[in-house]
């Protein structure tokens, strides 16, 4: 996920940016850039929740071009089979998201990343089937979906100091709190709202999620 980049300043934890629910796409391809254009951003998921197949072959066709230009990983939410058809470069399921296994032969090298809610059990799952990634969460309150686990800082840590998967943290995140996830060792945080609600627009929001990032990671 856009490994090239320089994390020195960031303890290598990276912002995961997920888009909103529901879109105006020609807009919204032009929000994107502006975004992706204000700071670092490891990967860009599409989470069209009530979309069809075609109005989400059609985001991915204005959307994923926007992301790749920058070297930004696009990854489709739910549906692993449509992400390969589309030439996605990866995949989020969920764990009612349909088979991981038969998903991760799917998709071959491409990015594979699984919910594990606050489950130890079903992230070690995730990870002796090849998942790129785990996401834990919710972390914090979220009005972007109706979440049923919480997930605390010590899964984190248990997992940093055990595996080498990488592990997002979601739910709830904003530039104000993230700073105890970053030091509990995600390795991406994952944001809707902290990038698309920000006051000032989408780009403060990511400058806003890099630089809290930045001081966390910073020793002491
Ligand atoms: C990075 C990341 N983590 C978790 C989720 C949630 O996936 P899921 O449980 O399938 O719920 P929906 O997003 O499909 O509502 C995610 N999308 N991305
Ligand atoms: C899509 C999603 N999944 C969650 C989980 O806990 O699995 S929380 C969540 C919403 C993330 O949006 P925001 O950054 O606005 O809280
Ligand atoms: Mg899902």
């Amino acid at each position: 996920m856009n490994a090239a980049r320089d994390t020195s300043s960031s303890n290598g934890c990276r912002l995961y940016l997920i888009t909103p629910p529901r879109i105006e796409l020609a807009a919204f391809r032009d929000q994107l850039a502006t975004a992706l254009d204000a700071g670092d951003v490891a990967c860009l998921q599409l989470r069209l929740k009530d979309a069809s197949p075609d109005e989400i072959k059609r985001a991915v066709e204005a959307l994923m071009p926007v992301a790749q230009a920058r070297d930004v990983a696009f990854i489709l939410n739910d549906d692993a089979a449509l992400a390969m058809a589309l030439g996605c470069d990866g995949a989020h399921l969920g764990q009612t998201d349909g088979d991981h296994e038969g998903a991760r032969k799917l998709l071959k090298d491409r990015i594979l990343g699984i919910t594990c809610h606050a489950s130890r059990h079903l992230a070690m799952e995730a990870g002796e089937l090849g998942a790129d990634y785990v996401a834990f969460g919710a972390f914090f309150p979220t009005g972007t979906k109706e979440t049923l686990h919480t997930a605390g800082t010590d899964l984190l840590e248990w997992w940093s100091e055990m595996m080498e998967v990488p592990s997002v943290a979601i739910g709830g995140i904003t530039a104000e709190n993230c700073a105890p996830l970053v030091r509990a060792g995600a390795d991406f945080l994952a944001v809707v709202g902290a990038v698309w609600n920000h006051p000032d627009g989408a780009a403060a929001g990511v400058r806003a999620m890099n630089a809290a990032i930045a001081a966390a990671s910073l020793p002491g």
